[in-house]
């Protein structure tokens, strides 16, 4: 036992929130005593808080929804690469490394270091990466930063192009000493039918 490795953020009133979006919150909303059974919790929270998936939707109003995603993009063999002290992430930053096989691509970038504050900056990935993984077979970029394009981007041309391109994004995981290699990863959406992304629990196990 003890073989998953969790690398999700946890979620309580600690976990950072992107500046201006809805506050996370877990409360009891119906006691045990006022229920007479049971408690029952109630949370509120920005979808894109802590480790989730974004569909689409999100950045493109014509795009898919969390419910029509394929469940095949967030289970399965995934390659861990780190990449420390990048201010961005693109074809010569990956050149180096074999991408032979890789469906799932999970970057550590050991870039936001107090994970209770929203970090200023973060390393963005590069637009012109998209066809560069799409030609090498990625469908699923997963990153530990709460975006693929940088935090004051309105055009989000990685989120644009990664979509033009096949290529699913999952952002704020936790990779600290997760070294770089071959994992089974498994990260599922809920089955939120009209949602523009979703919290997940993303676990890795370490491939043989
Ligand atoms: N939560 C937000 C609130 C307001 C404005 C943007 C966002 C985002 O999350 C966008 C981000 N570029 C993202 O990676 O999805
Ligand atoms: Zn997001
Ligand atoms: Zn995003």
């Amino acid at each position: 036992m003890g073989t998953w490795i969790d690398i999700s953020q946890r979620l309580d009133d600690n976990v950072a929130v992107w500046p201006g979006d809805t506050p996370f919150s877990y409360k009891v909303n119906w006691s045990k005593e006022q229920s007479g059974s049971v408690n029952v919790g109630q949370i509120k929270m920005s979808i894109h808080t802590g480790t989730h998936i974004d569909a689409p939707f999100h950045f493109d109003d014509d795009g898919k929804r969390v419910i029509d995603l394929d469940l095949d993009l967030y289970m399965g063999n995934a390659r861990v690469i780190h990449l420390p002290n990048k201010t961005s992430i693109g074809v010569d930053e990956l050149s180096h490394i074999d991408l032979q096989g890789v469906t799932r691509l999970l970057i550590r970038t050991d870039a936001w270091k107090d994970r209770s504050v929203f970090p200023q900056t973060i390393p963005h990935i590069q637009p012109e990466l998209a066809a560069y993984l799409s030609e090498h077979g990625v469908r699923l970029i997963g990153l530990d930063l709460p975006s693929v394009d940088p935090l004051d981007s309105k055009e989000l041309s990685a989120h644009h192009e990664l979509a033009d391109h096949g290529i699913h994004i999952l952002e704020g995981l936790v990779l600290d000493g997760i070294g770089p290699g071959n994992y089974e990863l498994a990260a599922l959406p809920l089955p939120l039918v009209e949602a523009d992304g979703s919290p997940v629990r993303a676990v890795l196990k370490k491939s043989p």
